[in-house]
């Protein structure tokens, strides 16, 4: 297995700089479990720590590696530990905000490719939750695409309302299928391409562990706990990427579990494009949309081209992430920073 494997892809290669590579090799995260590390390049998954450097110089803990990013790294010990020195720029991410007072994200994973919003047909299907899933997605560039289990528990004209009432809130592909009877399944299996990175996320309980469990199979590689090497009480967290069968890669953690919290207004105005475009068509640019005359949301709603609840959800969403905001500015002057750091050094990547 290479590094193209593991999803190395040309956008990684593009950001590698003379400074990311002296003497290093390119791993990416495969798990987190606070502060210890595991690191995987296609032939080895060993033991990781930041190097003192590194940990000197970080000042905010998004910055810290999590699962899914990519890292240089040296090897000692026979190759069977490491030593993280950097983080490479992150493609796509999912964060939340860090628990308390503070204005800082935790990031649960870096460079998905696409993010499963799972939703149960059954007892947990609303289109206000899938909501904030769907700009948690947008915030950190990950495709969504709604996948509704339990399909079994419901009739087909049922499904398709529910399929309906996705399409009208969510820019996303929809899957629906059952765990129990396989309907849907092989077709959601053959939907994961070989070397994309997936996760799921949604309430507990609408089925994805099912779902999981059934996608990893029997495969060793992937079920193999990271316990399993014998290495001591840092090894203790399960592999929270996996390689599956078909060259698939899937992440999953604990973290990824307890999601709920939105991260910022910019995927909000991402996920309900037309709300915030319509809201650049009021003739006051700092428009409450409440009374203005002119005011081009109002219009929209009271023609019944925006549905009322669709404009209270994103003002809700609008108002709870306005308190982060400031944080999300901060970073994104840090991606510039990073931006400019590029220099192209491909024959460093070719393995
Ligand atoms: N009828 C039906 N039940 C299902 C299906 N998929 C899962 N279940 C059941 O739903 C329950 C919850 O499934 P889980 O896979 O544990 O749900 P989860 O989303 O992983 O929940 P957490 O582990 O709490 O995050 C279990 O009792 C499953 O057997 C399905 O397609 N149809
Ligand atoms: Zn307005």
């Amino acid at each position: 297995m290479t590094l193209a494997h593991l999803g190395f892809d040309s956008w990684f290669a593009a950001h590698v700089t003379d400074n990311t590579v002296d003497g290093c090799s390119f791993a990416r995260i495969s798990a987190v479990d606070r502060g210890s590390y595991r690191i995987l390049d296609g032939e080895k998954e060993v033991p990781a720590e930041l190097s003192g450097r590194f940990s000197y110089q970080v000042d905010r803990s998004g910055d810290l590696p999590c699962v899914g990013d990519w890292v240089t790294a040296n090897y000692y010990n026979e190759d069977s530990a490491a030593i993280i020195h950097r983080v490479f720029p992150r493609k796509t991410f999912l964060r939340r905000k860090a628990a308390g007072e503070t204005v800082d994200f935790q990031m649960i994973a870096a460079n998905i490719d696409a993010a499963f919003i799972v939703q149960s047909c059954h007892f947990d299907f609303n289109t206000r939750r899938l909501e904030r899933y769907l700009v948690m997605a947008a915030d950190g560039r990950v495709t969504p695409v709604v996948v509704l289990t339990k399909t079994d528990l419901i009739s087909r004209d049922e499904l398709d309302r529910k399929i309906a009432a996705v399409t009208a809130v969510a820019a996303a592909d929809v899957i629906a299928l059952s765990s129990v009877s396989g309907d849907g399944f092989a077709e959601f299996q053959e939907s994961l391409a070989p070397g994309k990175t997936y996760c799921f996320l949604g309430s507990s309980g609408v089925g994805k562990t099912t779902l999981i469990n059934r996608l990893i199979g029997q495969d060793m590689f992937a079920t193999r706990s990271v316990s399993d090497t014998g290495e001591g009480t840092h090894t203790t967290s399960r592999r929270q990427l996996v390689v599956l069968s078909r060259g698939a890669l899937l992440i999953d953690t604990p973290g990824m579990r307890e999601l709920g919290m939105i991260g910022s207004g910019d995927g909000i105005d991402r996920s309900f494009e037309e709300v915030s475009e319509l809201s650049a068509r009021c003739r006051y640019t700092n428009c409450s949309h409440q009374h203005e005359p002119g005011c081009a949301v109002r219009a929209a709603i009271d023609n019944g081209n925006v549905p009322e609840d669709r404009y209270a959800s994103y003002l809700k969403l609008k108002k709870e992430s306005s308190f982060h905001e400031m944080t999300y500015l901060e970073k994104r002057k840090k991606d510039k920073d990073f931006g400019r750091f590029i220099k192209s050094v491909k024959k460093h990547t070719k393995r």
